[in-house]
């Protein structure tokens, strides 16, 4: 999704310390308003938008104002609804805000757009059901994992430039279920004390797709880990491994949300491994018990589409169509920022009281 971050056409704002030492971080971007002429509906007041009548090729990437209306799209992933947080929408930007949008039946959208559209510089690729049970057929010998129940997760946090927006696009679709889950980064980071927060954002993970190792050896033939540079030049090379902050600025916000959430995050840096263990397991909890900061998403039509942002949502999947059909689906994953705490950056609930105030 363009504008990417961080990019040199973003204003910069100095963050704290010695000239000599600052470091620049990006400024939020801000809403443009573009996107308002068309229908949408808040799928839940912490996270996600539909927008109904929305046609991307059309009404987006053909249109005279296209640039505007990605921009505010891009913004729109990240953020929740003016009726409950109490601010005006044209402030900021979508997918960036509202974690995850939606859009219906878009039949005209090929691989090569919904590249475009979604990500730029991304690689399409595909996730297949059976597919999926091909590759892990070894672990399902060793009876080693669950068939039936996906993790939540963040798309590859190992990379040291991992995620920032992913698009899927479902062509085949099960009679019923499969159906997918976001949960918001930002509200997770919210539902702490502020003491605990101030901790948290004293620590690093470090975030391994040890799974992907796991299951290019078990099968050589088949999984092969792509050693070459994996869209960015700092993601390289067979080790799969980074140091990121537990506690992430979102640069399009400018909000913070937590990160270390899922199977990537192996170990809290700071932390003994008993610690580490609990704190991972606290993080991962506090979005199973909190169906408020989830939206569940029902793929009713081939071409329906979600996009969102990897830096402050989570996701997860459902495998509960065994018997009801095959399950295909197209995913752009766009690569982005090295993640970083801006220590000038507020949670979506402060920047929101600011705005009321
Ligand atoms: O299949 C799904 O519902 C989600 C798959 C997923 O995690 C992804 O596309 O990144
Ligand atoms: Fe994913």
């Amino acid at each position: 999704m363009a504008p990417r971050v961080p990019d040199p056409a973003l204003p910069l704002r100095p963050g704290p310390g010695s000239v000599a030492e600052q470091v620049q971080y990006p400024s939020p971007l801000r809403f443009n308003g573009a996107l308002d002429k068309f229908d949408s509906e808040d799928t839940t007041p912490a996270i996600g938008r539909e927008f109904s009548n929305v046609n991307i090729v059309d009404d987006l990437l053909n249109a005279p104002n296209s640039d505007e209306l990605i921009q505010d799209l891009a913004i729109t992933s990240t953020m929740p609804p003016p009726s409950v947080l109490n601010f005006t929408s044209d402030k900021f930007s979508t997918v960036s805000q509202r974690g995850v949008v939606f859009f219906r039946a878009q039949d005209n959208l090929t691989d090569d757009l919904q590249n475009e559209f979604g990500v730029a510089d991304a690689q399409v690729s595909t996730i297949s059901s059976l597919a999926r049970k091909k590759m892990f057929r070894h672990e399902k010998q060793l009876n080693t994992r669950r068939y039936d129940s996906a993790q939540w997760h963040s798309d590859i946090q190992f990379e040291p430039a991992p995620a920032d927006y992913t698009s899927l696009r479902l062509t085949q679709l099960p009679k019923t279920g499969g159906d997918t889950l976001w949960a918001s980064g930002y509200e997770l980071y919210d539902r702490f004390s502020p003491a605990y927060q101030k901790f948290f954002e004293t620590l690093t993970a470090t975030y391994s797709g040890s799974g992907f190792i796991a299951a290019a050896k078990a099968d050589p033939e088949n999984v092969k880990i792509y050693t070459e540079p994996r869209g960015n030049p700092l993601n390289v090379g067979e080790e799969l491994s980074a140091v990121h902050p537990v506690v992430r600025t979102n640069p399009v916000t400018g909000w913070k949300s937590i990160y270390a959430v899922g199977p990537f995050p192996k170990q809290i840096n700071e932390l003994s491994p008993t610690e580490s263990e609990e704190l991972l397991k606290k993080f991962y909890n506090t979005i199973l018990e909190s169906h408020d900061i989830q939206v569940r998403f029902k793929w009713r039509n081939q071409n329906d589409i979600a996009i969102w942002d990897n830096r402050s949502a989570f996701h997860t999947a459902t495998f509960d169509y065994e018997g009801l059909g095959e399950r295909f689906g197209h995913r752009a994953v766009g690569i982005g920022e090295k993640p970083y705490l801006d220590p000038n950056s507020k949670s979506r609930a402060e920047a929101f009281a600011e705005e009321s105030a």
